[in-house]
């Protein structure tokens, strides 16, 4: 009796257990959809006000159910049934609609690259200055003569470094554990992007640094180039800095057939997002001190990294 009454008890303890263990596995999963609906939304700002207008609520933060089904609707998205994947196939339709001035007009080519104003809070990245500023530090490395790079790159300080250049660059303790937070929500970003751009993937930082471009020679600019060849996808978060600066504009070529664009007035926590391979440069600057971290990815396509990570 005694027996059976204490193995009910574990049975029990057992089936709250299980179903604790659910109700944690349903919350994350909601907490994951809910971040990635909301940097969707800031992409769909980005692509067109109009359309941002039409699908959030009233203080702009998050998608009004009604709006985003009623707009995905009238787009013929009628595929997609949950706030998530409205929001994804919206994305879609934008961004193979889209034109750099935020007309909407209709477009045959789908680009290969994203501005997103405002992706990651420019008061909190203000917030950091003083403190990432304090953990810069120059490290010195000779990517070779033929690289985008050249051999006399030495303004960045390095948050992760797989390329086995030489001399071995270690990633600098100090500015980790300043920016490690807000180059994880670029990663974050980056595939919210991709998921509604290309297909869903997990995307693994290969490198990723913290730029300071000063107005001198060898220091002002990047000529244009991609990112390596092995490199699936590209970050540039744009930061603030304490001695604005002018030139400094970001140039992608994008397209079919190809054209130019120019990003002039990236603000602290502007990102541009590139697809692997695009072709990018970043102009002199002329005055001033500019700052922004760079993020080089690797794609993890979803059902190899879910048969990668499955026990
Ligand atoms: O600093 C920028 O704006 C661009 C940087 C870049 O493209 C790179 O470091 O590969
Ligand atoms: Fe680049």
């Amino acid at each position: 009796m005694r027996h059976s009454a204490s193995a009910a008890a574990a049975l029990a303890i057992a089936a709250a257990a299980a179903a604790l263990g659910v109700a944690t596995r349903r919350r994350r999963a909601r907490e994951a959809a809910a971040a990635e609906e909301e940097v969707l939304l800031i992409i769909i700002k980005g692509l067109c006000k109009a359309t941002y207008y039409a699908v959030s609520d009233a203080q702009g933060l998050r998608f009004s159910e009604r709006g985003l089904a009623s707009v995905a609707r009238q787009r013929g998205l009628v595929a997609a049934t949950t706030t998530l994947a409205r929001a994804k196939a919206l994305v879609a339709w934008l961004e193979s609609r889209h034109t750099p001035l935020e007309t909407c007009a209709p477009k045959r080519a789908r680009l290969r690259h994203a501005l997103v104003r405002g992706a990651l809070d420019g008061a909190t990245l203000r917030a950091k200055f003083d403190a990432m500023q304090a953990a810069y530090a120059q490290q010195p490395l000779d990517y070779g003569q033929h690289s985008r790079y050249g051999n006399k790159w030495r303004i960045s300080c390095y948050l992760v470094v797989l390329e086995r250049w030489k001399p071995k660059i270690q990633p600098h303790r100090p500015m980790v554990d300043c920016m490690d937070d807000v180059m994880r929500a670029c990663v974050a970003l980056f595939e919210a992007w991709y998921a509604a751009h290309a297909q869903p993937a997990k995307a693994s930082v290969m490198n990723c640094f913290v730029t300071r471009y000063r107005p001198h020679a060898d220091e002002d600019q990047l000529e244009k180039h991609v990112d390596g060849a092995n490199v699936d996808g590209s970050v540039i978060l744009a930061l603030p800095t304490d001695d604005p600066f002018d030139g400094g504009a970001l140039k992608v070529w994008d397209d079919r057939p190809k054209r130019e664009f120019h990003y002039p007035d990236m603000r602290p926590g502007d990102a541009i997002l590139l697809d692997a391979r695009v072709w990018h440069q970043a102009l002199p600057i002329t005055a001033g001190t500019r700052y922004a971290m760079v993020l080089f990815l690797k794609l993890h396509k979803q059902k190899q990294h879910d048969k990668e990570h499955s026990v």
